[in-house]
């Protein structure tokens, strides 16, 4: 068995990516944002507070012939850009893309941070990252890809992000048609539940790929290519307008600037993200100074291989065998 979904940016910058979820029984359709760099599958709900929940689309389990309370169950989880979402736990059918869990862990908001109530065009987060960093207490539930990952015809997904197209997830199967080049395989680190991985090296405006190797996430739930000072600083030394903006909290420039590519090795081949694809967007509507989509990870301190990476790449997520592949797109 397969599954197979769409996923379309959320806006002209490509912030996040949305991605319709069925929960319960009749189904009910919410935009949740496929996040590998967590674990929890939690919506906002009838519990939301009304004011929060202003203008999402929310799960009523009381509507679901399925839903069942998880009794005594709670969760809570802050992300590292501080935003955060608590509350109590249902279990219900969820479907991704035609491919069925008959019960999964729903954790249902009764609270959710300001950047949440804000960011209007999704209802939740669906986490595919590695159960272990899952919230839920007592007892840690079961990602919706763990769940599934036994039925499946192999225990991996793949996705494939683009720029201000439609992009899918898929499980249980790699459609290679989606890639240009070959996948290079590397291990993956599942121990802080995230995607971690190690790049043998990178390099700026397609010159030869340097042995600085760079250890960090794939994180389809950050928008941004997040790597050390002097990985940032080399590439917009390449970049005559290029300045940190205090106001901004980042790297800025000229919009019309021509940005050099970046590349990075990993299992063996060599992934260019494009110059296009880290020219993310005008700091203002209007405005001519645009916003890098490559910035320092140094307050942060783990290297995030966030949207603007992913979107160059056919990324295939092999539970089954601890690693991650990567090719050219
Ligand atoms: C770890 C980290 N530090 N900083 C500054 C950022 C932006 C991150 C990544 C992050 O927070 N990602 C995220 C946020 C909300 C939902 C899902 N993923």
């Amino acid at each position: 068995q397969t599954g197979s979904a769409n996923t379309n940016p959320s806006d002209s910058a490509d912030d996040e990516y949305i991605t319709n979820v069925s929960i319960g029984t009749p189904a009910q359709v919410l935009p949740l944002d496929f996040d590998t760099g967590s674990s929890d599958l939690w919506v906002f709900s009838s519990e939301t507070p009304k004011s929060s929940a202003s203008g999402h689309v929310t799960y009523s389990p009381s509507k679901s012939s399925t839903a069942k309370k998880l009794s005594g169950a709670s969760w809570s989880i802050t992300y590292g850009d501080h935003s955060s979402s608590s509350g109590d736990v249902y279990t219900d059918k969820v479907t991704v893309g035609g491919f069925s869990v008959s019960s999964q862990a729903v954790e249902s908001a009764t609270k959710v941070s300001t950047q949440f109530v804000q960011d209007t065009v999704i209802s939740g987060l669906l986490g595919l990252g590695f159960d272990v960093g899952n919230t839920v207490k007592p007892r840690a539930q079961k990602t919706w890809f763990s769940n599934a990952a036994n039925s499946l015809a192999q225990p991996l997904f793949t996705a494939d992000l683009k720029h201000q197209q439609t992009g899918s997830y898929n499980f249980g199967f790699i459609d290679t048609t989606l890639a240009k080049g070959p996948i290079g395989y590397t291990p993956a680190d599942g121990s802080e539940g995230y995607w971690g991985f190690t790049a043998t090296g990178y390099s700026v405006g397609g010159a030869k790929l340097n042995r600085n190797s760079i250890t960090g996430i794939a994180d389809t739930g950050t928008t941004l290519l997040l790597l050390d000072d002097d990985v940032v600083n080399a590439y917009y030394n390449n970049v005559e307008s290029a300045q940190y903006d205090d106001s901004q909290q980042g790297v800025v420039f000229d919009c019309s600037e021509d940005l050099p590519s970046f590349s990075f090795g990993v299992g063996g081949t060599t992934i260019t993200i494009p110059g296009s694809l880290i020219n993310l967007t005008p700091v203002s509507d209007g405005s001519s100074t645009c916003f890098g989509g490559l910035q320092s990870s140094a307050d942060i301190g783990i290297n995030i291989f966030g949207d603007v990476a992913l979107k160059a790449a056919l990324v295939v997520f092999d539970l089954g065998n601890e690693r991650l592949g990567w090719a050219q797109k």
